[in-house]
């Protein structure tokens, strides 16, 4: 057996992204658990999706001594210039639950016909790891806005984004197959291509040191 082991801390309080990020590295054999939910709040203040993820990552890395995977993500709507985008949490106020954020898109998008209700949701994933670089990766995923949601799986603004070649919302696909095409899949796909060119091959090589040392 070789001494590869990857513990790292997932730094969000979003119980949605928890259930996907764990699905995703089950799969991998890594040792993945969320922050407490007393862990510091970490103030969202980047005008970026990559600035926010990078914050996120490296607060929680260096209060708790150990790596810190992070997402920063939204949803860009073309009829609304990109918005809600890194405003995609606070969409309908600084508290806003995820009904009040859906019901605010729908209502700013009455007067906008089906062609032109196109969106991505995009995300960006950063690692901090103490002593060492952090490391951001990237993924979109494309789809448009329904005038009412549909489905019960997922979180936040699932039940409204369908997937146009399937005529499914993200909110009617199970949480496979969601990790399958998502925009933080796919981000995370690309982390561990990077984690893999930085010579984090996998669990056989012996002279594996895992990503915290
Ligand atoms: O797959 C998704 N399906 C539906 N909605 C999504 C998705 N991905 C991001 N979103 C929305 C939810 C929230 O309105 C915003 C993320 O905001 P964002 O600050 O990154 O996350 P958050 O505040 O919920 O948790 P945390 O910062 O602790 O990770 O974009
Ligand atoms: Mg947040």
């Amino acid at each position: 057996m070789g001494q590869f082991q990857t513990k790292l801390l997932l730094a969000t309080k979003n119980q949605g992204k928890v259930k996907e990020f764990q699905h995703f590295f089950a799969e991998l054999g890594w040792h993945v658990e969320a922050v407490p939910q007393d862990a510091p709040d970490v103030v969202e203040d980047k005008d970026t999706f990559a600035g926010n993820a990078i914050k996120k990552a490296e607060e929680i890395a260096k209060a708790y001594h150990m790596p810190a995977l992070a997402d920063d993500s939204g949803l860009e709507v073309d009829a609304l210039q990109g918005r809600p985008g890194v405003y995609s949490a606070r969409y309908a106020g600084e508290h806003a639950t995820d009904v009040e954020n859906n019901t605010k898109l729908v209502g700013e998008l009455a007067e906008v016909s089906d062609e032109s209700r196109t969106a991505r949701f995009v995300s960006a994933i950063a690692l901090a790891r103490p002593g060492q670089e952090t490391l951001v990766s990237f993924g979109t995923l494309d789809g448009a806005i329904l005038r009412a949601g549909r489905g019960t799986q997922g979180f936040g603004y699932d039940p409204l984004f369908v997937l146009p070649d399937r005529d499914k919302t993200l909110a009617e696909l199970s949480l496979e197959e969601k990790n399958l095409i998502s925009h933080r899949a796919k981000a995370l796909r690309g982390m561990i291509e990077m984690l893999k060119m930085e010579g984090h091959t996998g669990a056989e090589s012996e002279t594996d040191k895992g990503i915290g040392e």
